[in-house]
């Protein structure tokens, strides 16, 4: 398996994504401080890889507490949250994350006699358990999503939404990886995404590491090879998905949605439960990270464009659901109206 992120004894270690795919270097983070600076200059990202680690970044920092007593560590605790909450705005899962550990904290706290070690204890194991919850979920969304999958064929990909993005398997790239273990005969067309790259350097490192037939195409090809018939089905993970079902996803993922509709090519967004944002109504209320002007302006540290020209860095855009064919998940697939089909979901879990 390819090893994301993980919680060891020394602290957490990451696989830096940021030199990948070249190198492989992990990065050990022994301070909440380290594990923040982690998510905030991309050594991991992706949306639910983004909150386990910020778990895993709220336990640490409670592990490594010099506080004696609950009264003391309070205070702390807020800190580490808020300096974890900091990191990236976008992925909702970093906000679900921290308040599921927020959570588990009061009720441990509440707990007579509990300790800050018991704390430390109880959040170290909810940290974990997220963790495996998050592979179980690619898992299971991942084989939902399979037999939407053409039988043979291209599938193209947008950012990087794989084992790299998540505790392992993925979320597009596990329906990939269900749908070709399944016996479908695909071919992977990563689109390279600019300007970070994932396409380009996450997804085709982690499909070849797997064997998966993978080409890497420029951004602004996607739409000649959907005109020549290449493309059968898009696939894409998500950041944020609002209650009328729009997609937050990582920068020109709208683009290739327009793109799929006007081919008629089914568009489909896999994401686990913890990336749909129930308290937002519509894709314009989701905030949208910008990132610093130089990872458009350099390449490998060289200059691409004329001094003091204007950049635009937004990480992230919003593909409205009308252009969204289904949206996959460990629950079940959903699909429009999105309102609908997903209270119908959240109300069938709160029941269960
Ligand atoms: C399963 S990951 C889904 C998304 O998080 C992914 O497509 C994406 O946009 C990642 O953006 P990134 O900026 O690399 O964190």
């Amino acid at each position: 398996m390819i090893p994301t992120l993980e919680w060891t004894s020394e602290g957490v270690r990451f696989l830096d994504q940021t030199r990948l795919p070249l190198e492989e270097t992990y990065v050990l983070a022994t301070s909440y401080q380290q594990v923040a600076d982690v998510i905030t200059t991309m050594v991991v990202r992706g949306a639910p890889a983004i909150g386990v680690s910020a778990a895993m970044g709220v336990a640490l920092g409670v592990e490594r507490s010099r506080a004696a007593t609950l009264a003391e560590l309070k205070p702390e605790f807020e800190t580490i949250c808020d300096t974890l909450a900091a990191t990236r705005p976008t992925a909702v899962n970093l906000f679900w994350a921290i308040a599921r550990m927020r959570e588990r904290f009061t009720k441990l706290a509440a707990q007579l006699e509990m300790t800050v070690k018991g704390v430390a204890a109880g959040l170290i194991e909810e940290a974990r358990l997220m963790y495996d919850e998050d592979i179980a979920a690619c898992r299971t969304l991942g084989a939902n999503g399979a037999e939407l999958m053409p039988e043979a064929g291209g599938v193209l990909t947008h950012c990087n939404a794989g084992a790299l993005a998540t505790c392992g398997y993925g979320t597009a790239l596990g329906v990939i990886r269900a749908a070709v273990e399944q016996g479908h005969s695909l071919h992977v067309y990563a689109d390279e995404t600019r300007p970070f790259l994932q396409g380009a350097r996450l997804t085709a490192w982690e499909l070849m590491h797997d064997g998966i037939p993978t080409t890497v195409l420029c951004d602004n090809m996607a739409a000649s090879l959907m005109r020549q018939g290449k493309i059968k089905a898009v696939v894409v993970g998500a950041d944020r998905i609002a209650a009328n079902g729009d997609v937050a996803n990582k920068i020109g993922t709208y683009g290739v949605a327009v793109l799929a509709k006007e081919h008629g090519i089914p568009f489909y967004v896999a994401a686990p439960w913890s990336t749909i944002d129930l308290a937002t109504a519509h894709g314009d209320d989701i905030p949208i990270e910008q990132r610093a002007a130089i990872e458009v302006t350099h390449h490998a540290g060289k200059q691409l464009t004329p001094h003091n020209v204007g950049i635009e860095n937004p990480a992230f855009d919003v593909t409205p659901a009308k252009y969204v064919t289904a949206i996959i998940t460990e629950r079940g697939v959903l699909r429009a109206p999105y309102p609908e089909s997903l209270s119908e979901l959240e109300n069938a879990a709160v029941q269960a």
